[in-house]
């Protein structure tokens, strides 16, 4: 207190200018919409073709649901906030009374998420710019894998070297790899830079002894003897027998309470833990929510920092001030104290320049989450989030209780680090959680393949509000995605754990109800709703074209009146969606790609999200996470640099894909071979139609080319390719027999 306050504060928040325009558009397509509805009904075929009416009414069902979350997907668009923090305020204010943070990182197989890949994000958090007395890493490895541990360990002994190099020059990144690739040796060459480029050769030469020791033991799959001889930590490997059965494993690796755990410089280092929780093969773990619960309990009692800094373990941190940035956001004087959570976006080092999987969410990033900013606050998406402990452990808020963070005082330990390592151990184990609300009323929360935005919705409804945090150097940058299959599955993962909060007891639509604010509403619903999508989409990337190959009009002719809601419709909408790409920074081709991606995931990953959330429902099956692929064979590096699209696998979503893509096919040649529209008024009545299918061919090119030109590895495999010729022509077959 009695502090100079100046009433200014530790951030500010600026609205989008209210865009009269905008609102006039939106106006427009929701007249046009209207217009399309009412045409549905006015003209329902009465010609007694019973097809036509059946395919009128999925028509109609189809519009009505596209109608209606084009609706939702306005909420958010309308409101859009950006909100800038201030850290001198925040030095000026508050430097030596800042408080604890923890950071979780987590990992869950050696093969998937390389141990060198992990320890890079790990130094990069390390090094932030922030007392180090007061930062505490703690590394979760879901794989209980020794190689993980051993790259940790070495790390441990790097960062020595790394953080104060960091400090002295200022380095950015911090994540080691990121900033020798992206600086050339000679760069330091000049005379004034001469003692930067002498450290920076010898920090360098270090790293890339230390990579290449741990490239080596990730090689051979084991760490060999001679190793595990010098670090007794490896000893609690003795009882291991595979990574889904094994004790808790708890190492402080530096222990930030010890005066000796300093680095070249003598200054003091930041915590370093290794997790792996016990795991047994009967009892579910929970995956990453798992995880991250036991992290919790852990962390509190070695460093119980009242932030909590969530990472996955392909994130590394950009931007050594991000700690800095967002506790501007929790400990501003006015408003500070209600929010729970600060979200970064997920910015990606490796997406190409069309990106070909639609790999940066760009406009999710850019626009979307800042218009959930302006209903109450984003949702929390994983990772690059800062958390008030408090509230991640469930805690209501409230007006009255305000939690104020500061900094704690270090309470002295009795016991040595071993023991006190063996008195934690059994908050990690599988029995802990028995007749406990972890999962359920504190932590994260399980059942839920996106742990993440159901925890954070729940934080929302407990009446938190949180923050998303866009602007300046980026904070974190991880792995994108590199195949389609891969993709896929991700947003499968995505789609189904979102539609599954739908349905939960948590749902946006009715729990959140009173809640939140009625736009938040919206946009979770967004989100939760992407998976039920496929019904419509599946329903207008088939039915038009079968129509359209018998010459059936489902569509207002071109000469007609209704005709102009429909084109506008469309030409406004996807105009607009163009504009918003190319402003959030995307090319054309990109802005193409991604409305291939669309259809994609609309018809494969977002069916199987459905179906598997309905079957999960009804109690015939578990979801499990998939966890993505963080690196990739050289032959398939190269063809994502290429952007070339990489199918080489055989699931049964690409079965679907091609299917639809022959499909398309058939009927656009065998509407021109049959000379459909060569009939009088042929093309008047089915211009819609034949513009629909041929666009949907135009979007299938690289699969197309997949299946019947390349010669790469990556190309469709070939009996996916018949299995989908097969099943495209039996449709065809069978609904000319129905005709
Ligand atoms: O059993 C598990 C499975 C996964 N993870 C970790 O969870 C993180 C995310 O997994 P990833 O396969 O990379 O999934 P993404 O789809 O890239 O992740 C996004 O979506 C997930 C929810 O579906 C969130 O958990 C992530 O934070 C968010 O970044 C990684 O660090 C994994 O190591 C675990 O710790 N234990
Ligand atoms: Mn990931």
């Amino acid at each position: 207190m009695g502090r100079n306050h100046d009433h200014e504060p530790l951030f500010v928040t600026k609205e989008g200018k209210v865009r009269v325009a905008y609102m006039v558009y939106a106006a427009t397509i929701a007249v046009g919409i209207c217009l399309i509805w009412w045409y549905r009904i006015v003209q329902f075929p009465r010609d007694g073709e019973e097809g036509r009416s059946w395919a009128w009414i999925g028509m109609f069902m189809a519009e009505l649901w596209f109608g209606f979350y084009w609706i939702i997907t306005q909420s958010v668009r309308w409101n859009v906030l950006y909100s800038f923090p201030f850290k001198d305020r925040l030095s000026q204010r508050y430097e030596k009374e800042l408080p604890g943070v923890d950071v979780f990182v987590c990992t869950a197989d050696p093969q998937i998420e390389p141990p060198i890949m992990v320890i890079n994000t790990v130094l990069s958090v390390m090094s932030y710019d922030y007392p180090t007395e007061k930062l505490s890493v703690y590394l979760s490895d879901d794989a209980g894998s020794d190689l993980t541990f051993y790259a940790l360990m070495e790390a441990s002994h790097f960062s020595k070297h790394w953080i104060p190099f960091c400090k002295k020059f200022n380095v950015e990144p911090r994540s080691p790899a990121a900033y020798f690739s992206s600086i050339s040796d000679d760069s330091h060459g000049d005379d004034d830079n001469h003692s930067l480029s002498k450290d920076h050769a010898a920090v360098k030469k270090l790293y890339e002894e230390m990579e290449s020791r741990i490239q080596a033991a990730t090689r051979h799959g084991r760490i060999s003897e001679e190793i595990k001889m010098k670090h007794k930590g490896f000893s609690q490997w003795d009882s291991y027998s595979s990574r889904h059965d094994h004790d808790t494993i708890l190492q402080i690796l530096i222990d930030g309470k010890d005066p000796l755990a300093i680095d070249i410089e003598g200054c003091a280092l930041p915590t370093l833990v290794y997790l792996a929780r016990e795991k047994r093969p009967q009892h579910p773990h929970k995956f990453k929510a798992g995880a991250m619960n036991s992290l919790i309990r852990v962390s509190s009692k070695i460093s119980n920092g009242p932030v909590i800094l969530n990472v996955d373990c392909d994130m590394y941190s950009n931007n050594p001030q991000s700690v800095r940035d967002a506790l501007c956001f929790f400990m501003d004087e006015e408003k500070g104290h209600e929010i729970a959570f600060v979200q970064y976006p997920q910015n990606f080092g490796n997406v190409t320049t069309n990106e070909i999987y639609g790999g940066s969410l760009r406009v999710i990033r850019d626009v979307e989450f800042h218009g959930l900013d302006g209903y109450g606050g984003p949702l929390y998406i994983g990772t690059g989030c800062f958390h008030r402990r408090e509230s991640l452990l469930g805690r209501e808020f409230s007006k009255e209780n305000k939690i104020v963070l500061k900094s704690e005082n270090v309470t002295k330990r009795e016991e040595n680090v071993q023991e006190f390592e063996e008195k934690l151990n059994s908050l990690a184990n599988c029995s802990y959680e028995k007749d406990t609300q972890w999962g359920k009323e504190m932590g994260l929360k399980y059942g839920c393949s996106v742990e993440d935005v159901i925890t954070g919705l729940s934080i929302q409804c407990k009446g938190w509000k949180s923050v998303y945090f866009n602007s300046g150097r980026t904070g974190f940058l991880g792995v994108a995605t590199t195949t389609l299959p891969q993709t896929l599955v991700q947003h499968k993962r995505w789609s189904e754990g979102d539609f599954q909060i739908f349905l939960s007891k948590y749902s946006p639509a009715w729990y959140a109800n009173g809640r939140i604010s009625f736009g938040l509403q919206l946009g979770y619903c967004c989100y939760c709703l992407w998976a039920p999508n496929c019904l419509a989409t599946l329903f207008y990337s088939i039915v038009p074209s079968l129509y359209l190959f018998h010459g059936i009009p489902l569509f207002p002719q071109c000469t007609s009146l209704w005709f102009a809601p429909f084109v506008y419709v469309m030409f406004a909408k996807y105009t607009y969606s163009l504009a918003e790409f190319l402003s959030s920074g995307g090319t054309i081709r990109g802005w193409w790609n991604d409305q291939r991606i669309w259809l994609y995931k609309r018809t494969s990953s977002y069916l199987f999200a459905f179906v598997d959330t309905l079957l999960n429902l009804l109690g015939f099956s578990e979801s499990a996470f998939v966890i993505s692929v963080k690196v990739s064979d050289q032959d398939v590096s190269e063809r994502y640099e290429k952007e070339m699209m990489e199918f080489g696998d055989s699931s049964s979503m690409f079965t679907i894909l091609a299917t639809l893509a022959f499909l398309n096919l058939f009927s656009l040649i065998g509407t021109i071979l049959k000379k459909v529209v060569a009939t009088d008024g042929a093309i008047d009545a089915m211009l819609l139609q034949i513009l629909l299918c041929g666009i949907l061919v135009l979007i299938n090119w690289p699969m197309y080319q997949g299946i019947f030109f390349r010669k790469d590895n990556g190309k469709m495999p070939g009996s996916l390719t018949v299995k989908s010729l097969v099943f495209a022509l039996s449709v065809c077959t069978c609904f000319t027999f129905l005709y």
